[in-house]
This record gives structure tokens, C-alpha cells and sequence, in this order.
């Protein structure tokens, strides 16, 4: 059961903050920003209370093998994949939602923060981090921890779900009876908010990524040709969902290293090709959201017919998704303006609240 903060926007739970009046509370508002942050497996997002939303960095780091230095961070480590020399290591700190390297995450927030605001002396922010629903008690200490390591004086965790409404715009009681489905770069979170907060949810390892790895191994077994994650994922990108809605052929180009000669080449994939590779994966998802319906109040069911499937994350954009959700799951579906900001951006609605709040950071000690 998560630990995080359920924020209800019309009256924001109270729970006095005991630093509120601490010195280093006091020190730390000069000059300071309250940011919302969305950590995720391709891209972190932050939203800061006096500039909004900021370009979004990949959740790359780029590290040396011997001797540990961090060398880039964020999308110019991203384009260092593949061009570097084997003692530089390009990773992602996150997999699957989650955490797995805690000093590598600690360093991309750090940056790019730094990066953002010029970090001053005195500069101690304070943070709204969005967590998954459900988040174990190690992930949430690392989350913290990446927190303490950007100086903040005081940090809330905020489900996913409730960051989105918020992201959203939608007001407390509009929130009854939707259903979010959040396919990002490392998970699909699924969720039913009421006016009390997240009533089901469901979380699973299907993913951009996972599709992205299924076109990469379609493209080398069909074609005999290797391609790398970046040249996959611009093909899913290009071909999508549709296939299953009109049947019409679509083309993408990719270049990639034949199997058989060694030598480079360019070769033209199938929309049908892409939909053998993501359909497995796409299925999952429908299941996990009939899943999710099934164990729903019923007294939610028909507000969620009429407002439909809110789809956010950046796999929510994969053409066709959206039609191809409706026609299976019989509910409309809609993408959600600017899919892969709207944690990011309500992390950044909630920092209004942020006194309101109880720190997280308290429970590190
Ligand atoms: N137009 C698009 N069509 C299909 N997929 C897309 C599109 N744009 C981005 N994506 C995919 O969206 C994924 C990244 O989404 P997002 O930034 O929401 O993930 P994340 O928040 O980092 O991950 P998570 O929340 O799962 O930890 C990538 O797999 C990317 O390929």
C-alpha cells in the first residue's frame, strides 16, 4: 500500500508540517522554488512554481567504467549511446518504473535541477515527486533520498493517478468515476478515481520499451537485420496501432546491419509487421483494463462510460491506440493533451498545497 500523499484538490488533507517553522525552512525559502517532479523510466519531467513546465531531459546517465565519474546526464548522454569508447557506460538509472541504480538517479535529478535554476547557496527547494501507485518502501526511500540530494528542505510524494486529474485540470468532483491509462516508457498504470481518490489500479511491466524491444527482435528475425532501440522505436513511432482498424499498408524505412553480410543496409517495414510485433503486448494492456473494469464499484461503471478512457503517458500516442482501445474495451477512449506532461504538470498544480503537507522527508529519519 503506497504511503503517498492522496491529494484532494477541493480541500487538501491537513497534516501540519513540523519543519514548516524549522531554520533550515526559513534559510532555504531565499531564493528558493517549489518544483513538481515526474521521474520516469525515458524522460524525467519537472514543473517549477515560477517558470512551468521544463523541456523534458531522457533518464540517461553517462558514467565512466573505472574510475565512476559521471561524464552527461539527460538526452546528450542518450545520444552518446552507441558512439563512446567501451569505458564509457550509458545507462538508465530507472527500469520498469522504478529505481535501480539510486546514485545514478540522485545525479540526473541533481543536474537537472541544477541545470535549471541556478542553484544558489542557500538554494533549497521544496519538491512534489509523482510515485506509482503502490510504491514499496524501498523505492519511496530512494525517491527520498534522490531528494535529499538535490538539497530539498521538504518533499511530498503524490500518486501518479492524483497528479493527472490535476495535470488534467479536472476539478474534485470530476474526478468520479474516471479511468486513467498511463502506458509509458516503462509501465502501464491503470487507475479508477472517485471523489475519494484511487478506488482500483493495476500496474504492469508493458511498455513503450517492451514494444520497442518486440519490433527490434520482429525486424532481426523476419529480416535478418540488427537495429538499434532508437531506429525500433521510430519505427513504431512512424507505423503505430492502425493495422487492426484498416488493414491499409503503411511503409517505414529503417537502416540497420545485415545478419548475414556484416554490411549495412536499408530496408522497408511493414505497418503488418509492426502490429505482429506490438499486438502481444497491446492485448496485455486491453486485458489489464478489462481487468480493472471488472473489479470496479459498479456505481463508478457508468461514469467512466461517459467520460470515457483518459490515456496519458507517450506510448498513449502510438496512432491508432486510442480507436483500438474503444473498439476492443467497447468504452471511448481520448489522449490527454500533452500525454507525456500532465504527472509533471499537476505535481506543479499540487506545489499550491505544498504548506498544506505532510514531509515525507520525516520519515527518512
Ligand atoms: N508519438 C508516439 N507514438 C508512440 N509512442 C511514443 C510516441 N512518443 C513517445 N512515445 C513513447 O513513449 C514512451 C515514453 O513515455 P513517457 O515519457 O510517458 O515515459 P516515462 O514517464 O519516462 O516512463 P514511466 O512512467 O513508464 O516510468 C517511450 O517508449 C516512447 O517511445
Amino acid at each position: 500500500m503506497s504511503e503517498s500523499t492522496g491529494i484532494n484538490q477541493s480541500s487538501p488533507k491537513i497534516s501540519r508540517l513540523s519543519s514548516q517553522n524549522s531554520l533550515l525552512d526559513w534559510i532555504g525559502s531565499f531564493g528558493s522554488e517549489d518544483i513538481g517532479v515526474d521521474i520516469g523510466t525515458s524522460n524525467i519531467v519537472l514543473f517549477m512554481k515560477h517558470k512551468g513546465l521544463v523541456f523534458p531531459e531522457a533518464s540517461v546517465i553517462a558514467r565512466n567504467r573505472m574510475s565512476g565519474e559521471y561524464l552527461a546526464y539527460g538526452t546528450r548522454a542518450e545520444e552518446m549511446e552507441g558512439k563512446t569508447p567501451s569505458e564509457i557506460v550509458i545507462s538508465r538509472p530507472m527500469k520498469e518504473s522504478a529505481i535501480v541504480d539510486y546514485n545514478g538517479t540522485a545525479f540526473l535529478l541533481n543536474s537537472i535541477v541544477n541545470k535549471s535554476y541556478l542553484k544558489g547557496m542557500f538554494f533549497h527547494p521544496r519538491l512534489i515527486m509523482c510515485v506509482p501507485k503502490g510504491i514499496n518502501s524501498v523505492q519511496r526511500r530512494a525517491l527520498l533520498e534522490a531528494a535529499v540530494a538535490v538539497g530539498a528542505r521538504k518533499t511530498v510524494l503524490i500518486d501518479q493517478p492524483l497528479a493527472a486529474v490535476m495535470g488534467m485540470g479536472l476539478e474534485n468532483h470530476q474526478q468520479e468515476g474516471t479511468m486513467i491509462v498511463d502506458i509509458g516508457g516503462g509501465s502501464t498504470k491503470i487507475s479508477v478515481l472517485s471523489k475519494k481518490g484511487i478506488v482500483v489500479s493495476h500496474f504492469s511491466t508493458e511498455s513503450g520499451s517492451t514494444m520497442d524491444t518486440a519490433v527490434l527482435n520482429t525486424v532481426r528475425d523476419r529480416y535478418h537485420i540488427r537495429i538499434g532501440r532508437k531506429e525500433a522505436e521510430s519505427l513504431k513511432i512512424a507505423l503505430g496501432a492502425s493495422w487492426d482498424l484498416d488493414r491499409q499498408p503503411r511503409i517505414a524505412e529503417t537502416s540497420g546491419l545485415s545478419i548475414v553480410s556484416g554490411l549495412p543496409v536499408k530496408i522497408a517495414v511493414t505497418s503488418e509487421d509492426i502490429a505482429g510485433a506490438i499486438n502481444p503486448i497491446l492485448y496485455k494492456i486491453f486485458t489489464h483494463i478489462r481487468d480493472v473494469l471488472q473489479r470496479t464499484p459498479p456505481a463508478l461503471l457508468a461514469s467512466i462510460r461517459e467520460n470515457g478512457i483518459m490515456m496519458i503517458g507517450g506510448a498513449s500516442q502510438l496512432k491508432g491506440m486510442d480507436d483500438l482501445i474503444s473498439k476492443v474495451i467497447g468504452v471511448p477512449a481520448r489522449v490527454a493533451d500533452r500525454p507525456s506532461y500532465v504527472n509533471a504538470v499537476g505535481a506543479g498544480s499540487a506545489l499550491n498545497y505544498i504548506n498544506d503537507f505532510r514531509d515525507s522527508l520525516q520519515d527518512l529519519h
